[in-house]
């Protein structure tokens, strides 16, 4: 079997773990276990007609007497692209808004307060060409662009926050380009935009020739439904990163992601849940799947042959907790809609357990870290 038909590393396990058994092997891979939401009768069945996995979780805490629950169902939607990549432009981002609409519909039925979609998500993952043509006619405006008014109805009409990944053109910057979250209130209107701060120089991620890092510092979205932060796919390499959401106190941290099996799937199960353990808070991991060809053939930098695509992108898109738990992920062939439930108390109670901003030593790091970037840094080493 190729790695682009493995379906899932849960569905291995409820096959061939012994029935006995598995609830232990899932303890220790995944944590405590998590009830499973129920999901409205008509979602489920829309989500069987419009041929994507719906799955549900809840993310329980212990009840307070002080603090009343703070319940909040989050909505994470990996998918394919829709057309080939060498159609229109227009028609690839109208065939996108329509498939996300649909699934935005079933999250709606589900009852979803924020919803997030993949990185770049109206648009095939194209940076591995290093072609400039016409990938950056994708990019728009997260103001007032197409994709951001599109976001704009859905948040209204299903009362949602929506967290919009896209290929951005500022074009009171020169009509620079960014990799950029848009977030639009469930008011509709648009709460900010935060952009990717880490930049990939890996494999065939040539994202550097097409816009630099972001400028927008570590940005936090009140929101009517808890406070998120948008950390942008590669970024989910860099701890300092999420560390620095999490001081400006992100209670939900989502990491909006296109990337590959061959290179970082291993890593994929763990980065963004030891963020949310380092940081007592939630976070959210969202990859694209299937895997996209494009027209002309492209190298990678490695000898190897030319070739036509980047490889499977594996979806797994999963949710984290503070308390180490995580939900199971999505298919890594489908797309799909995970529905989770989270009691955002649990952020506080682990920090009250575990202590680790309290225990941090940020001010030591601090002082080492600004004295590490000098010029004549000289690193602590005692030698005989
Ligand atoms: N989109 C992106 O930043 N991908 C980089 C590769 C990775 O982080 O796995």
């Amino acid at each position: 079997m190729s790695s682009s038909q493995f379906e899932s590393l849960e569905k291995t396990l409820g096959t061939y773990v012994p029935e006995g058994e598995l609830s232990e092997v899932r303890r220790i891979l995944y944590g405590k276990e998590l009830k499973s939401l129920e999901l409205p009768q008509a979602a489920v069945d829309s989500a069987s007609e419009r041929d994507f996995e719906l799955k549900g979780y809840v993310f329980e805490a212990a009840q307070e007497q002080l603090r009343a629950a703070r319940v909040v169902r989050v909505g994470l939607i990996q998918n394919k692209i829709v057309l080939p990549t060498d159609a229109p432009v227009l028609d690839q981002i109208t065939a996108l808004h329509k498939r996300v609409a649909d699934m935005v519909e079933v999250a709606a039925m589900c009852g979803v307060n924020i919803i997030c979609f993949q990185e770049a998500w109206t648009m095939p993952f194209a940076f591995c060409t290093r072609e400039r043509e016409p990938w950056t006619e994708f990019a728009e405006s997260a103001e007032e662009g197409y994709t951001t008014r599109f976001c704009q109805e859905l948040a209204k009409k299903h009362n949602m926050v929506v967290v919009s990944p896209i290929l951005e053109r500022d074009e009171i910057h020169g009509g620079t380009l960014w990799n950029t979250a848009v977030v639009v209130s469930n008011s509709g209107k648009v709460l900010g935009k935060t952009r990717k701060n880490h930049i990939p120089r890996v494999g065939d991620f040539n994202e550097s020739s097409y816009y630099m890092e972001g400028n927008t510092g570590h940005r936090v979205f009140q929101t009517q439904f808890g406070k998120i932060a948008v950390n942008i796919c590669y970024g989910r390499h860099h701890p300092l990163n999420w560390f620095m959401y999490g001081l400006n106190g992100a209670e939900i941290i989502f990491n909006p992601s296109a990337t590959v099996g061959a290179l970082s799937e291993p890593m994929w199960s763990i980065e963004a849940r030891n963020a949310a353990i380092a940081n007592h808070c939630f976070t959210c991991a969202i990859n694209r799947v299937g895997t996209e060809h494009f027209k002309n053939e492209f190298t990678s930098g490695d000898g190897k042959k030319a070739h036509r695509d980047f490889g499977h992108f594996y979806g797994s898109s999963y949710v984290a907790a503070p308390d180490g738990s995580r939900s199971p992920g999505l298919s890594r062939t489908q797309d799909g809609l995970l529905v989770t439930e989270l009691d955002l108390n649990l952020n506080r109670q682990i920090a009250d357990k575990w202590n680790f901003k309290m225990t941090g030593r940020f001010d030591m790091y601090a002082e080492e870290i600004a004295e590490a970037v000098q010029h004549e840094f000289q690193p602590n080493i005692i030698k005989e």
